[in-house]
């Protein structure tokens, strides 16, 4: 049952389809406050009107089907909150004390992130104290001995023209009252949490400590992560760019593999628990035979297996270009012992370099002569500073965080849905994890571009 929907008997409409999300859950939209916004914003509004109100809402199903459903139910379809000013705020901004932090993987865009925060808290509204914390969360915690980094515009002027993060980053739990006695220490009334769905989990439980201490701290989140993989979020930052960086990775695979007597070009893309990179670049360029994501995993051997069919395709054609996201096909090289990073991830093993291996086997044992180029570009798509379209959504989502963080909303994400910028609690960012949807037209695209309808799949793995 669609219970963004709600459409009886059928429980998924066409719209739903053309999304890649999988919008299957209910939804909670309601954003907490820390308490009514009485201060006169001190932004300018123009003639035409430019503060926004709470009741400016954006739909979370746009299909119209679902809409109608919902009315003739008697139900109010639900509908986020639209991000942006509001004409009265909750902070003075001449006594307000902000914090930013960068956790979790490097990801394209997040010095454009920080930028936009420091430049709108300082022009748009007048805050002059906003702190940087260095390597993530460790950086609250006084052990580590990580002095702040003071954010003006001074210090933002250039940032932009380089990849990761000017405050550093880092993975591994930190105590969480640690967090909120830093925050009490510092007088700190906004915290940006600029991270993905580990960065989410800890400030979930920052926002509920700062609530047991009744404290006025505002917790707004900025979706980071090159995986897309973050729930309620149509695209988040830095994914434009990494996704351009792996098709120059393809399309060189490409001309490996046209320019030698069957060429294979194979690229492993990052990809942990969803394929967009992988899938979306294939869409993009429509010269790879084999799209590998962790969403639909491949059989290996025997009949309508990869090998089979990567086979097939030499003899047919002379060439193949084979993309795989790192967490394919697990199943293959997964150790005895599970093993995890410092926040919790599992640990991966290494199908790109498994593959190569088991190419080279199986084409040796079949007597055909092979020319296998294998490239794996790794950080080098993900330590880039990030390409025109991402810096303006960048630009976009630090300001609307702002707005958000001055009108006193708290425990939120600044999103990007239905082509609007909205706000969504970040409780419900993080109750499930984005992945492609296999009956989505996005991923019927996949596979009408690559062609293998045939490639036998295993039934996908929960995460
Ligand atoms: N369940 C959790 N509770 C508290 N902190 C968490 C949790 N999961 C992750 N974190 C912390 O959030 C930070 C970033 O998480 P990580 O998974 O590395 O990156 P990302 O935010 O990009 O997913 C790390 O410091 C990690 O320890
Ligand atoms: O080597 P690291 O830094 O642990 O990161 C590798 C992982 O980080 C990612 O780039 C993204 O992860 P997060 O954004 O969740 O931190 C994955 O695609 C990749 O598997
Ligand atoms: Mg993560």
């Amino acid at each position: 049952m669609n219970e963004f929907c709600h459409t009886g008997e059928d429980t998924r409409s066409e719209i739903d389809l053309l999304e890649d999300i999988g919008l299957d859950e209910s939804v909670e939209t309601a954003i907490p406050t820390l308490g009514a916004a009485k201060v006169p914003s001190p932004l300018i509004q123009t003639e035409q009107g430019h503060f926004v109100s709470d009741d400016n809402r954006v739909l979370v199903n746009v299909s119209h089907r679902c809409f109608e459903a919902a009315l003739k139910a008697g139900r109010t379809p639900p509908s986020f909150e639209l991000a942006g000013p509001r004409r009265h705020i909750y902070f003075d901004p001449t006594k307000l004390r902000c914090a930013i932090v960068t956790a979790g993987g490097l990801c394209p865009g997040i010095n454009d992130v920080i930028r936009a925060i420091v430049l709108a808290l300082y022009h748009g509204y007048g805050v002059r104290s906003t702190f940087g914390i260095r390597y993530g969360l460790r950086g609250f915690i006084p052990e580590y001995g990580l002095p702040v980094m003071e954010l003006t515009p001074e210090r933002v002027e250039r940032i932009h023209e380089y990849g990761g993060t000017i405050l550093g980053s880092s993975r591994g739990h930190q105590p969480i009252e640690g967090i909120v006695d830093a925050l009490e220490r510092m007088h700190i009334g906004v915290l940006f949490l600029i991270g993905g769905d580990g960065t989410f989990r800890a400030g979930a439980k920052v926002v509920e400590e700062i609530q047991r201490r009744q404290l006025k701290i505002s917790v707004v989140a900025i979706p980071k992560t090159i995986d897309n993989d973050i729930y309620l979020v149509f695209k988040t930052f830095g994914f434009d760019t990494a996704v351009q960086m792996a098709c120059e990775a393809i399309r060189s695979a490409h001309t490996e593999a046209v320019g030698a007597p069957n060429g294979i070009g194979l690229v492993k893309l990052m990809g942990r628990h969803s394929g967009f990179i992988a899938a979306t670049a294939t869409n993009a360029l429509r010269e790879v035979n084999f799209c590998l994501i962790p969403e639909a995993d491949f059989v290996l051997e025997g009949e309508g297996g990869l090998l089979q069919a990567v086979e097939q395709r030499i003899r047919q054609r002379g060439h193949a270009v084979v993309v795989v996201a790192e967490g394919a096909g697990q199943r293959y090289v997964r150790g005895d012992k599970e093993e995890r990073d410092a926040s919790g991830n599992i640990k991966l093993g290494d199908i790109g370099v498994f593959l190569r291996d088991r190419f080279r086997a199986h084409f040796a044992e079949v007597g055909l002569e092979v020319n296998l180029r294998y490239i794996d570009p790794s950080y080098i798509i993900r330590s880039v500073p990030a390409n025109v379209d991402d810096s303006l959504y960048c630009a976009n989502l630090g300001q609307n965080a702002v707005h958000a963080a001055m009108a006193g909303k708290t425990g939120l994400m600044v999103s990007h849905w239905n082509g609007r910028y909205v706000h969504v609690p970040i409780k419900e960012a993080i109750k499930r994890r984005k992945r492609i949807n296999l009956n989505s037209r996005f991923w019927m695209s996949v596979l009408e571009s690559t062609g293998q309808f045939n490639l036998a799949v295993h039934p996908a793995e929960t995460p």
